[in-house]
C-alpha cells in the first residue's frame, strides 16, 4: 500500500489569483494531515506562481508528516533547501512557460549538474528523488547518482486517449517499477492522477509513494480538503 504526499501547490494558485493571504497552503497541509496524509509536498518553482518562500518556512515548522519539497536542480534552489531542510527533496524539470510539469527530468543529459546538487543535498541529511519518465536509461542513470529514490512520472498514463493506450502506458510503469526496486531505489509515483485512474496505480507492487495534488485541490473545492484528502486515502489504501 503506498503512502499519500498530498500536493498543496494549487491552493496557493488560487491565492495567487488575487496576489492574497487566503486561502493559505499552509491550512491545506493541516487539514491534509487530519484526512490522512502521509506526506506534503509543495513545489518551490523558479518563477513563483504558486507556493511562495513564506509557504516553505512556515511549513517547515507546522508539517507534522513527512515534508517532500520539489525544485528545480539549481543553485538558488539547493540553498534554500540545505537552509529549510525538507525530509525529501524531489528534483523536477520547469520551464517557464509549461502550464504545469510537462515531462521527466533529462538525468541523462544534466548527469553532472543532478548529482552535484544531491550530493550537497544528501550530505544534509535531505533524501533525493528524481521525477523521471519510465524510461530504463534515466532509471540506470539515476541509480549510477546514488539517489534514495525515483518518481515515475504518471502523466502520459493519466492522459492516454484510450484504454488501449493507457494499458501501454501502465504496463511501462509496472516495467519501470520492476527496474527501479532491482537496482534499490525506492519508487515513488505522480502527475496527473486522479479518483478515477488512481487505483491501479496504487496496485503495483513495490510502488512506495504516490504525489497527487490537482485532483484533490479540485475535489476540495467542493467537500473540503480534509474529506478529499480522506477520499483519495481510501482508495489507494487496498
Ligand atoms: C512534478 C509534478 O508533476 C508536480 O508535482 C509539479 O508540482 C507540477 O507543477 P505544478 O504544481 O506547477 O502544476
Ligand atoms: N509529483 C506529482 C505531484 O506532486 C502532484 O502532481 P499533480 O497530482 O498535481 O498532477
Amino acid at each position: 500500500m503506498p503512502a499519500l504526499g498530498v500536493n498543496i501547490d494549487h491552493v496557493a494558485t488560487v491565492r495567487q489569483a488575487r496576489r492574497t493571504i487566503e486561502p493559505d497552503p499552509v491550512w491545506a497541509a493541516v487539514l491534509a494531515e487530519l484526512g490522512g496524509a502521509d506526506g506534503i509536498t509543495l513545489h518551490l518553482r523558479e518563477d513563483r506562481r504558486h507556493i511562495q518562500d513564506r509557504d516553505l518556512q512556515v511549513m517547515r515548522q507546522t508539517v507534522q508528516v513527512k515534508m517532500n519539497l520539489e525544485m528545480a536542480a539549481e543553485e538558488e534552489m539547493t540553498v534554500i533547501a540545505l537552509s529549510v531542510k525538507p525530509d525529501q527533496v524531489t528534483l523536477v524539470p520547469e520551464k517557464r512557460e509549461e502550464i504545469t510539469t510537462e515531462g521527466g527530468l533529462d538525468v541523462v543529459a544534466n548527469a553532472a549538474k543532478i548529482k552535484t546538487c544531491a550530493e550537497q543535498l544528501k550530505a544534509a541529511g535531505i533524501e533525493v528523488s528524481l521525477f523521471i519518465d519510465p524510461d530504463e536509461r534515466q532509471i540506470e542513470t539515476a541509480t549510477s547518482l546514488q539517489v534514495d529514490a525515483v518518481e515515475l512520472h504518471t502523466g502520459r498514463y493519466a492522459d492516454a486517449v484510450n484504454a488501449l493506450a493507457r494499458e501501454r502506458e501502465f504496463e511501462q510503469l509496472v516495467t519501470a517499477t520492476n527496474l527501479g526496486i532491482d537496482h534499490d531505489l525506492l519508487v515513488h509515483m505522480g502527475h496527473g492522477l486522479t479518483y478515477r485512474n488512481v487505483s491501479p496505480i496504487a496496485e503495483i507492487d513495490g510502488v512506495s509513494e504516490l504525489n497527487i495534488g490537482h485532483s484533490i485541490v479540485a475535489r476540495a473545492l467542493m467537500v473540503g480538503f480534509e474529506e478529499a484528502v480522506r477520499e483519495m486515502k481510501s482508495l489507494i489504501t487496498v
